[in-house]
């Protein structure tokens, strides 16, 4: 049989990729990348109306655009025909939603209501549904509700339900033209297939559902808002297919404008970060991947149904089918070190590192990395973003103690880089001590290709060799092997995810190893990290709490 190609396309934060792969051996052929022309809307909507703090939308616009722009530019590079492309997965962030007409266009599409911020998309860290998130949680716990202890007991303001709920709080006139609200994820799968379904990965992650139980009951969104009681058979209706099934087939529309054959295979969503799962070849209990870039995810994949404090989310069929699998995160990771780069760095050092043909992140990791663990005299909180794992509270923030006059740039860089690390020390113990094992850790994302110093520190703090992912685009690649598995191995794929890992995920084989004197200073400097942790993140909470609404 001729060569056979799948495409992976991953929308993230600020871009969206695709990749073209060769099915037999994992071959990434080629990749192209369209930014997004209106990236984050974070602070006025492109006619210029002024958002809120915590607010983060997106133009659905964008994503078509990365369709039609970076899927024939693959095809072209790699000079690969449409006819030996058998399949396309897709990888989002999420919970990224959008309301659609009945034509399943985006509201915002329309001119009656490209000036209504609540019909643009809201992207996966708009965390203004805080307080409906609060609500639902609420009146879960108030009533029971079993499906709370799947999520780690809170309810995020990251999810579906809390930014729909927003919506129908703030202006209810979207929510009633509203004729569905999807993940952006799932939108997309359903524009190229033209049915509609959702994702088992979407959905029970980010919208309750559970594949025994389904959704909760419409007592339980009544009980929240009464407007919500019809809500799951009206504008959350659709399908719910398993993670690893075909989701129909590319239509002769969006053939002609990705430049593909008509009846391509078409992959079941999956959430950006879970994608890396199956690209780094971890698709057995134990194994723990974490999705590091922007913000990091952490997933585990188990065959224990039990509760873990943090976890948000805990999915049957989640992300590899016949297994549970578990995931919790930090919010800002990359997005931490970002924010120090351009808010906070002063001239000199961005003069240095143009001078020595750095960027400023290469230069601050070529400094900090003179540093001892603990030289510094610097501890942080990992909560430039809110904290997504043990605390679940959006409305924390970040701190760094122990500065003095002597206090360089570098050493702000590498605290920050450190607290990420207890960050994800922390997620690992709530695990282990809850009883899954993680046996196996693996890194994929943009931050393991980018920065050595903050992986070996990785491996000094949880005293874990890391492996990491041998592709610079874990997460189409990851797309691209369920592209793959939808297209099915009579056509030249693979009937399983797990045939697929075998054949197509990799690992470099070079690996970061715990370094043994710096895993004992760790060990001290993370006891700190621990108090400051506890003493900001609950008993001092209010105090938090109260500064970020001094901000609003
Ligand atoms: N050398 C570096 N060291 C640490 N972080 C970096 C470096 N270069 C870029 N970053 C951070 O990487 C993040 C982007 O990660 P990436 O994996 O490319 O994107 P995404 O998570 O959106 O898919 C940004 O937040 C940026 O601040
Ligand atoms: O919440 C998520 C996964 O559950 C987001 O998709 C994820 O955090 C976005 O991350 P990034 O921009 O780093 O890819």
């Amino acid at each position: 049989m001729d060569k056979k190609y799948v495409i992976g396309v991953d929308f993230g934060t600020e871009s969206g990729r695709v990749l073209l792969v060769e099915t037999g051996s994992g071959k990434e052929v080629a990749t192209n990348v369209t930014a997004y022309r209106h990236g984050v809307l974070d602070n006025t909507l492109p006619g210029g109306v002024p958002l809120e703090l915590d607010w983060a939308l997106q133009h659905p616009g964008d994503y078509l655009d990365v369709l039609s722009e970076s899927v024939p530019a693959v095809l072209e590079k790699a000079d690969v025909s449409a006819d030996d492309v058998i399949g396309l997965g897709i990888d989002f962030t999420a919970s990224t939603i959008l309301p659609l007409d009945r034509e399943r266009e985006p509201l915002c599409f329309m001119k009656k209501w490209k000036n209504e911020p609540h019909s643009y998309v809201k992207l996966w860290k708009h965390h203004a549904a805080q307080p409906e998130a609060d609500e639902f949680t609420e009146v879960a716990e108030v009533r029971g509700e079993a499906f709370l202890k799947r999520y780690g007991g809170k309810i995020s303001s990251e999810w579906m339900f809390p930014k729909i709920l927003q919506i129908l709080r703030e202006v209810p006139e979207v929510f009633e033209e509203a004729d569905l609200f999807m993940e952006a994820c799932d939108w997309l799968t359903s524009r190229l297939t033209g049915n509609l379904h959702r994702s088992s990965n979407t959905t029970g992650y980010k919208a309750f559902w559970n594949k025994k139980e389904g959704y909760p009951s419409s007592e339980f969104f009544t009980a929240v808002d009464p407007r919500l009681e019809d809500i799951l058979g009206t504008k959350m209706r659709g399908d719910v297919l398993s993670i690893g099934e075909k989701a129909g087939e590319l239509t002769g529309e969006m053939a002609q404008a990705l430049g593909l054959k008509p009846g391509t295979a078409i992959a079941v969503g999956i959430i950006d970060a879970h994608a890396g799962v199956p690209a780094a070849g971890a698709v057995r209990p134990g194994q723990m991947v974490m999705a590091m870039g922007t913000s990091t995810c952490h997933m585990l994949i188990t065959d224990k149904d039990q509760p873990i404090a943090g976890v948000c989310g805990s999915v049957e069929d989640g992300i590899i089918p016949g297994y549970i699998s578990f995931e919790t995160g930090q919010v800002a990771v990359g997005d931490s070190f970002a924010w120090y780069v351009d808010q906070a760095v002063p001239d000199y050092v961005k003069k240095e590192a143009e001078e020595a043909g750095l960027n400023v992140h290469q230069l601050l990791e070529r400094k900090a990395a003179a540093y001892q663990p603990g030289q510094t005299g610097l501890i942080a909180l990992d909560w430039w973003n809110g904290n997504r794992s043990v605390l679940v509270d959006s409305q924390l923030s970040g701190a760094i103690i122990g500065f003095n006059l002597a206090t360089k740039p570098e050493e702000v860089y590498r605290a920050l880089i450190e607290s990420t690390a207890y960050g994800t020390k922390k997620i690992i113990e709530s695990f282990v001590k809850g009883g899954v094992a993680v046996d196996e850790i693996f890194a994929v994302g943009g931050l393991p290709e980018r920065n050595r110093l903050l992986m070996q520190i990785y491996a000094d703090v949880t005293n874990r060799e890391i492996k990491v992912a041998d592709s610079s685009q874990t997460t189409a690649l990851g797309a691209a092997m369920y592209g793959a598995v939808a297209a099915g191995s009579e056509a030249g794929g693979y009937d399983s995810i797990f045939d697929a890992a075998q054949h197509m995920a990799r690992v470099k084989e070079e690996t970061y190893k715990p370094i043994p004197e710096h895993v004992k200073i760790y060990e001290e400097l993370y006891s700190y990290y621990l108090e400051v942790h506890d003493f900001f993140g609950q008993e001092k909470k209010a105090l938090m709490h109260g500064l970020k609404k001094l901000k609003k």
